[in-house]
C-alpha cells in the first residue's frame, strides 16, 4: 500500500518505521527539516525517538509530494495541529483513507479529530487509532494491541490488516465516539495521576484516580454518545494503564513535574514534546458543562492548570467532597452491558 505519514514525532516515527518494515511504500513528510536530514543520513530521529534504527525510511519535508499517489493518509501531529494539516493538504486529496493518531479534542472548537476530518474532507473514509501504545516501544517491536474505529467498517478492517503485524495487533470496534473519546480523556487522568506521584502520594491515590477517572471518561463519554462499554477496552482502560503508570507518559511525566512544583507551562517545556492533557482538559471541562456531567478530577485538574490552584490543595478538596454513592443511578440505569 502507498502510504503517507504526515507528522515526525515519536508517534508518527513509530508507525512510520512499522509500516515499512511490513514492507508498505511509506511517504513520510516532517516539517523540521533537520529531522528530515537526520532520517535521510544517520537512519535516526534522534529528536523525538532517539536509539531505534529507522533502515532505509525515508523522510520529505515536502507534504504535497507525500500525499501524491497514496491510498492512505494517516495523522501523526497533534490534536491541535490536525486542522492547518488538513486544510494544507485539501487541494491533494482524492479518496484516501484518513487515518488519525492523535488524542485530544480541538480546544477551540470542542471537536474529535473525526468531526475536524469530516468539515474539511467530507468524503474521505476517517479511521481513528487508539490504545496502549508508547511509541518508544512499537520503536522496539514489543508486542502491542491496539483498536481501530470508523463509521465506515470496510474502510477500518482494510487499515486493521494493513497495520498488523506479528508484534502489533489491531483490533476493530464500530464505536468511533467512544474509541476517540478513551484515547483523549485518558491523558487528564494520566496527568492527575503523574501530580500525584509527584506530590509523593501512593499506590492508593493512583488506584484510585484511576478507577474514579475511567469513570468520569464513561460518563463524559456516554453524554456525547459513546457506548460506556467501550471505556472497558484498549482505547479506555487499556490506554488509562499504560499512561498513568509508564515512565514513557509525556502526560505522567509533565503530571509529575507540576507535582513537585513546576507550572504547566514549565513541565511542558521541560517534555519537550506535545503535552496532549493539558488542552484536553480545558476541552473536557467545557464539554462536561455543556452536558451537565459531574467530572471532580478534570474539574480539579483544570483549576490547577488554569486558576493557579496548588494540586495539593486540589487533592485536598477532592477528598472533602459531601459523601456519595459510588455510581450515580443514572448512569447504571442506562449502561449497556
Ligand atoms: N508518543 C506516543 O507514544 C503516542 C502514542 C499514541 C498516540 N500518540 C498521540 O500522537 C500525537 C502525536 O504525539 P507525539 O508523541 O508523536 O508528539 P511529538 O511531540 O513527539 O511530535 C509531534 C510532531 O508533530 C509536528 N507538528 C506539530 N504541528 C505540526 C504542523 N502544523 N505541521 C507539521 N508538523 C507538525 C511536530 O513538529 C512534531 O514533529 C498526539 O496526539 C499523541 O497523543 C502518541
Ligand atoms: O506519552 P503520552 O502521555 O502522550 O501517551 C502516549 C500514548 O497515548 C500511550 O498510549
Amino acid at each position: 500500500m502507498n502510504i503517507a505519514i504526515l507528522g515526525g514525532g515519536s508517534w508518527g516515527t513509530a508507525v512510520a518505521r512499522l509500516l515499512h518494515n511490513k514492507g508498505h511504500n511509506v511517504k513520510f513528510y516532517i516539517r523540521d527539516k533537520n529531522v528530515v536530514e537526520d532520517i535521510n543520513t544517520r537512519g535516526v530521529n534522534s529528536k523525538f525517538l532517539p536509539n531505534i534504527d529507522l533502515g532505509n525510511l525515508k523522510a520529505t519535508s515536502n507534504i504535497h509530494d507525500a500525499v501524491k499517489d497514496t491510498e492512505t493518509i494517516v495523522l501523526g501531529v497533534p490534536t491541535n495541529s490536525v486542522r492547518s494539516v488538513l486544510n494544507s493538504i485539501k487541494d491533494d486529496i482524492e479518496d484516501q483513507i484518513i487515518v488519525n493518531l492523535a488524542k485530544g479534542i480541538e480546544v477551540d472548537t470542542l471537536e474529535r479529530v473525526s468531526q475536524i476530518s469530516k468539515e474539511i474532507l467530507p468524503k474521505n473514509a476517517f479511521i481513528s487509532l487508539s490504545g496502549p501504545s508508547h511509541a518508544e516501544e512499537v520503536g522496539k517491536d514489543i508486542p502491542t494491541l491496539v483498536v481501530v474505529s470508523s463509521e465506515d467498517i470496510q474502510a477500518s478492517k482494510k487499515i486493521q490488516h494493513a497495520f498488523s503485524t506479528e508484534n502489533f495487533r489491531v483490533y476493530t470496534n464500530n464505536d468511533l465516539i467512544g474509541v476517540e473519546i478513551g484515547g483523549a480523556l485518558k491523558n487528564i487522568i494520566a496527568l492527575a495521576a503523574g501530580m500525584s506521584d509527584g506530590l509523593g502520594y501512593g499506590d492508593n491515590t493512583k488506584a484510585a484516580l484511576m478507577t474514579r477517572g475511567i469513570y468520569e471518561m464513561s460518563k463524559l463519554g456516554k453524554a456525547l454518545g459513546a457506548d460506556p462499554y467501550t471505556f472497558n477496552g484498549l482505547s479506555g482502560i487499556g490506554d488509562l494503564i499504560v499512561t498513568c503508570t509508564s515512565m514513557h507518559s509525556r502526560n505522567r511525566r509533565a503530571g509529575i513535574l507540576m507535582g513537585e512544583g513546576l507550572s504547566s507551562e514549565e513541565a511542558a517545556e521541560k517534555i519537550g514534546q506535545v503535552v496532549e492533557g493539558v488542552k484536553t482538559t480545558k476541552s473536557a471541562y467545557e464539554l462536561s458543562k455543556i452536558h451537565n456531567v459531574s467530572m471532580p478530577i478534570t474539574h480539579k485538574l483544570y483549576d490547577v492548570l488554569y486558576n493557579d490552584v496548588n494540586p495539593k490543595e486540589a487533592v485536598s478538596s477532592l477528598m472533602k467532597r459531601e459523601y456519595k454513592e459510588e455510581m450515580e443511578e443514572i448512569f447504571l440505569d442506562n449502561i449497556n452491558l
